[in-house]
């Protein structure tokens, strides 16, 4: 796989468990030009040493809170500037309250469930309205989901609609953007320990079913969405768009 001459904006890496940080390390493996962008002060610095340890020439990292459309207009504003082209985007940004994780769906409030709306879900389209005008030469646009906005997972609870939803903007996406060569993709990544998953209620046992129950009796790994993610963002899935790919150790068939 070689990706070298592209480049690929990488959203969500916060440390080294994130999966978005998976993903930049097989898209840099295949000599990929990346550009980190990421939300708050509080994981600047964790996101510039990662970013800088992969010696690469080029790379930049660039803030962008995606609740705010300026703050997306001016991120990719300046990399317009740096680039003028990219090739590829990988969305891996979510978030909910803690307290929204945990209990009865039922209980959400109207403020817990468009947050999570906010952020999770409708920054994908607000991201790809204005990564289409740097995709000049077309693109592959992939976001993250999980098997909690097929069904109803015991504490995934706001977060499911969310993905849900964010299911169907894929698809939508897809839909609007094929006439620019641009794809849209999402993978479906089993639970893995990250700073997010933690918020989510008796993560644990999530796990422990896992490696229990699943096909292939292991829990998924950053590095295997990472080469998904690969290969979605390279012309081997060149007729693939609109689709969501399982990476769960084959856990959704159950
Ligand atoms: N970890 C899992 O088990 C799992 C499973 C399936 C899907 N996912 C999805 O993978 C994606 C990445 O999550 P992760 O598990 O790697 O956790 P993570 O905590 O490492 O990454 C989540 C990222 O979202 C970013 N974010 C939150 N609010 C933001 C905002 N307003 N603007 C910009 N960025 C913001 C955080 O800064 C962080 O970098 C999420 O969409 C998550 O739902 C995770």
């Amino acid at each position: 796989m070689n990706l070298s001459g592209k480049t690929f904006v990488v959203m969500g890496v916060a440390n080294k468990r994130s999966i978005a940080w998976g993903i930049a390390r097989s898209l840099h493996n295949a000599g990929a030009r990346l550009i980190f962008t990421y939300a708050g002060e509080r994981i600047e610095s964790s996101v510039r040493d990662l970013a800088n340890s992969l010696e690469a020439e080029g790379t930049l990292v660039l803030p962008c809170d995606v609740t705010s459309d300026e703050a997306i207009a001016s991120c990719f504003a300046e990399i317009k500037e740096a680039v003028g082209t990219i090739h590829g985007l990988a969305h891996c940004i979510a978030f909910a309250k803690t307290e929204d994780l945990k209990g009865e769906f039922v209980s959400t409030s109207r403020d817990g469930f468009l947050l999570a709306q906010n952020i999770s879900s409708y920054s994908l389209t607000a991201v790809a309205k204005v990564a289409r005008e740097l995709m000049t030469e077309g693109g592959s646009i992939v976001t993250l989901t999980y098997l909690g906005g097929e069904r109803a997972i015991p504490n995934y609870n706001v977060m499911g609609v969310a993905k849900a939803s964010l299911d169907a903007s894929v698809r939508y996406l897809a839909s609007d953007l094929g006439k620019d060569g641009i794809r849209v993709n999402s993978i479906s990544a089993g639970p893995i320990r990250t700073l997010s998953a933690k918020a989510i209620g008796e993560f644990n046992s999530i796990l422990s079913e896992i490696e229990a129950k699943a096909p292939l009796r292991r829990t998924t790994t950053p590095e295997e969405v990472g080469d998904t993610a690969l290969f979605l963002f390279s012309d081997l899935s060149r007729g693939i768009t609109g689709e969501n790919i399982h990476v769960d150790s084959g856990y959704h068939i159950l």
